[in-house]
């Protein structure tokens, strides 16, 4: 069911200032960043030869991040994304198996325009787990 990793997480709590230091003291290449009120948070993507790290702040008093980052206030691994060819079948088959995806179930549009879904924490390794259609 899993493909490709697409993305590791990491939630900062100042972005311009995480960015910049992928920047400088990494040499990396970091795009603009995105905001998207949709998923309360705003994004950069570092690109890399086999995946992305995409970094994220909260945006606005909703952000889904904003426990995590009173809980890490210096900021952390937030979740892992995996590239599914049918999120609507990897959905059906999780929920069939137990796990709880959140929200109602319904895949949001991601930052690359794909359709996104998560998967709780707890029934996964303490690991907030995305899933995206490719
Ligand atoms: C940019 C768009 C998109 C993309 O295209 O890439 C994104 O990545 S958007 C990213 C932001 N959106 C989300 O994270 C949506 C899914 N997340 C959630 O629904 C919530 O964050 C959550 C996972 C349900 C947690 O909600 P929270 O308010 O933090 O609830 P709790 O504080 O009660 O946490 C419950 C429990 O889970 C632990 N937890 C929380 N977040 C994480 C995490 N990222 N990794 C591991 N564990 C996490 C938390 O510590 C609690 O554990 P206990 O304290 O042991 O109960
Ligand atoms: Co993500």
């Amino acid at each position: 069911m899993l493909g490709r990793v697409n993305h590791v997480a990491i939630a900062v709590p100042d972005l311009a200032t995480a960015a910049e230091s992928y920047r400088t003291m990494l040499g990396a290449n970091v795009t603009e960043p995105q905001a998207l009120p949709e998923h309360g948070v705003t994004v950069v993507f570092v690109t890399l030869p086999n995946t992305k790290v995409e970094l994220l702040e909260p945006l606005g008093a909703a952000s889904p991040i904003a426990a995590f980052l009173a809980k890490n206030p210096a900021g952390g691994m937030h979740h892992i994304c995996y590239e599914v060819a049918d999120i609507i079948a990897a959905r059906d088959r999780l929920k069939e198996a137990g796990a709880r995806v959140l929200g109602d179930g319904t895949p949001k549009i991601g930052a690359h325009g794909k359709p996104v879904l998560f998967l709780h924490p707890k029934d996964f390794q303490g690991t907030l787990i995305e899933l995206e259609e490719v």
